[in-house]
């Protein structure tokens, strides 16, 4: 019997080992963790005993020899330069503004593009599930070294073209990667709490019950994929991006980023990945496209305190502009047109070693901004060298900056501070906008974060998106390993089917409750709003932003949001309660209600978006407050000023939601009146 079978992918679930039924293929322990260090135990990886086995990090190799891409150089690479004299020609360069948004509008017309897809489609059965493919299997027996058999699949072996599988593509695919247990927690003795088996994943989490008697608490989850620590990067990469590389060259916008804790293995895994895209890009355009015009472009930015900077032209501050289209245009950005993969290398490595880099406990060089490397694939008309190549599709790579907590900083400085609070930001945003995107809502939140806007336009129309979730397999690790993978589930199984109307009152019903609950809860704060926490207005948005006013939108310097365009509905929609004044033809009531009811179901969703945000911000404040515990016993930490910071903030987050309150009130009364006219209109 498998205990996981049927599980959908998205779903997760947290069983007791004492409720649990144990598996044949699973080995558990009733009890404790030990059951992990048990030789025998598949799961167990390396020789030696706790606090003898050996980091093997960098030593594998993942390219079987004909690997251009050295990883190994490219690791601990942040903060240094690497020199090579190549330079790329200028004549290369196109600089000047890059139009993220020109897709939209001058997308060429459809044409084929080879797949690899009949190759993922032979493999699937070895491979767990591929994009699209919503069922899970389990093998049998204990999992060997590798996550799964991955096939050696290679963009140019299957040159058939099948218009109709890019389109199988899943929107999204949410990938987990587990990484090896490092030197520092080997010398902790910290446990490998993970256990992988094709792509079902489980944590046990050892956890104290009042009698102080420990139990282990297993929570479970099933995703796209699921690579354990043997997982080399190739074959990451052969799971993630490979499948979605030709459909770049059939106008689709493709977004892979990784996701995790610092230290857990992003950049590690990212940092391969454009350079194995681009290979595969350059082989296509090369062979399948020869001489059909198509050019690659590489630029390469990084989003650090809510500003862009060009990472291939020395940090050169960027400005961000959207036009009355709301066409996205990063000013300034260098955008390199490349043609072999040297270049690439030369670039990568060039932006790599620009990146922001700092030092937190987790991590000692851990990427305080998020980075973003585009591969943005043109095509110029033959015989016509004037007119500049039009956008064909893009592929953009995201290291994110870890998630970084009071906790885990050596470093607890008003500046590391205000990274975190800036990266949690645009984490929360990416998700609002992942899920609002697969549900197809209306409303996309990209203004959430700069982040968020500036991957708009890779998010609109035709676009897929790759998540890989990065964890760490301590046992000390283990709420920061469930929050990510609650994160990724989050992003997975939510985004299914979007939430139908009726579920949208209920939680809306729901809202006035929990918001009063939260006011409970903040209302023992002082009302001293003090000092903000340093959320740096960014001058250059109002200088350089033309368009309609934001759907959200800073309302002061307090980190604090307003709806403007709900306020703006309210007013119109009260407008509409005057239809009672309108002749009484019975069919024109019935529409206008009907545009109003969509309006107010919009303005609904809205408000259950608003109070989500404001939860989760309330959430990450609670846990913010549980660190400051841990950290107390820490010589060296500025613990008042920190909870008056704190405390700052929960007001104006108590504030927040009053404001809310007040709207959710007012709409309700609106829908009161509403529901009053549809009766008398009947
Ligand atoms: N799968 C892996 N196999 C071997 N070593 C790994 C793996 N993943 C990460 N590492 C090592 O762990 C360390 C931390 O990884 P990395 O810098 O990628 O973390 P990160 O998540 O990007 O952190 P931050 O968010 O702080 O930048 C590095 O030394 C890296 O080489």
């Amino acid at each position: 019997m498998n205990v996981v079978r049927g599980q959908r992918s998205g779903t997760s679930t947290t069983v007791h080992d004492d409720e649990m039924q144990h598996s044949d293929n699973f080995v558990h322990s009733s009890s404790n963790v030990r059951w992990l260090q048990s030789p025998d135990f598949g799961y167990y990886k390396g020789g030696g005993g706790q606090g003898t086995r050996v980091y093997r990090n960098s030593q594998r190799s993942d390219s079987g020899g004909s690997e251009v891409f050295d990883e190994s150089m490219m690791l601990g690479a942040l903060g240094q330069r690497i020199n090579r004299d190549g330079q790329v020609s200028p004549n290369e360069l196109s600089p000047g503004l890059l139009d993220l948004h020109s897709f939209d509008t001058e997308l060429l017309s459809e044409m084929e593009a080879p797949s690899t897809f009949n190759a993922l489609s032979m493999d699937q059965f070895a491979r767990g599930t591929s994009f699209g493919d919503p069922e899970t299997y389990f093998g049998y027996g204990k999992q060997s070294g590798r996550a799964r058999e991955l096939p050696d699949i290679n963009v140019m072996k299957s040159s058939t073209t099948d218009k109709d599988k890019p389109n199988n593509v899943a929107k999204i695919k949410v990938v987990v990667r587990k990484r090896p247990l490092n030197k520092k927690e080997l010398t902790k003795n910290e446990e490998d709490i993970i256990q992988t088996q094709s792509n079902y994943l489980a944590v046990h989490e050892t956890k104290l019950k009042v009698d102080l008697t420990e139990y282990v608490e297993k929570h479970e989850f099933v995703f796209d994929a699921v690579l354990n620590e043997e997982v080399s990067n190739d074959e990451v990469y052969q799971e993630t991006v490979e499948p979605i590389v030709p459909i770049i060259f059939q106008q689709t916008k493709a977004t892979c980023f990784a996701y995790g804790q610092t230290g857990s293995g992003k950049t590690y895994t990212m940092k391969p990945l454009p350079l194995k895209a681009s290979r595969d890009i350059l082989r296509l355009m090369n062979h399948t496209y020869r001489n059909q015009g198509f050019q690659l472009f590489v630029s390469f930015f990084e989003i650090y305190g809510g500003k862009l900077f060009d990472l291939l032209n020395e940090r050169k501050k960027l400005f961000m502009r959207e036009d009355g289209k709301k066409q996205v245009c990063i000013v300034g950005l260098d955008e390199y047109r490349v043609s072999d993969v040297e270049t690439i290398k030369e670039l990568i490595e060039k932006g790599n070693a620009t990146r922001s880099t700092g030092t937190t406990g987790a991590n000692e060089e851990s990427s305080r901004s998020h980075a973003i490397l585009q591969l943005a694939i043109k095509r110029s008309v033959i015989g016509n060298n004037s007119k500049p190549p039009k956008p064909v599709g893009k592929l953009s790579f995201i290291d994110l900056a870890g998630s970084e907590r009071g906790a885990d900083t050596t470093d607890n400085d008003k500046q590391t501070r205000t990274e975190g609070a800036e990266i949690n930001k645009s984490l929360l945003a990416l998700k609002e906008c992942i899920r609002a995107l697969d549900n197809d809502q209306n409303h996309i939140p990209f203004r959430g974060s700069k982040l968020t806007e500036v991957l708009r336009d890779s998010f609109v129309g035709n676009s897929r998106t790759v998540m890989i979730s990065c964890i760490s397999p301590s046992s000390g690790s283990s709420e920061h390993t469930l929050n990510t993978l609650r994160y990724a589930d989050r992003v997975k199984s939510l985004s299914k089917g979007g939430i139908s109307k009726k579920d949208v009152l209920s939680s809306t019903l729901n809202l006035k409750e929990s918001t009063s609950m939260a006011l409970a809860a903040t209302s023992t704060i002082e009302d001293d709003v003090g000092e903000t926490w340093d959320e740096n207005k960014d001058d250059d948005d109002e200088e350089y932003y033309e368009e309609a006013k934001p759907t959200w939108q800073k309302s002061n310097k307090n980190d604090m949001y307003s709806y403007s365009n709900s306020e703006n509905n309210l007013k119109k929609s009260n407008g509409q309660m005057k239809l009672k004044e309108l002749p009484p033809k019975s069919d024109a009531r019935v529409a206008n209600s009907d545009t109003d009811l969509d309006a107010l179901l919009k303005e609904e969703e809205d408000l259950v978006n608003a109070h989500r945000r404001q939860v989760e911000e309330m959430m990450d404040i609670v846990r913010e407050e549980m660190n400051l515990l841990v950290v107390a016993d820490q010589p060296g930490n500025q613990l008042d000023d920190y909870i008056t910071k704190l405390n700052a903030i929960l007001s104006q987050k108590a504030a927040g939601i009053v404001q809310l309150q007040n709207r959710l009130a007012q709409f309700q009364r609106r829908l009161k009146e509403h529901n009053v006219l549809i009766s008398s209109s009947r």
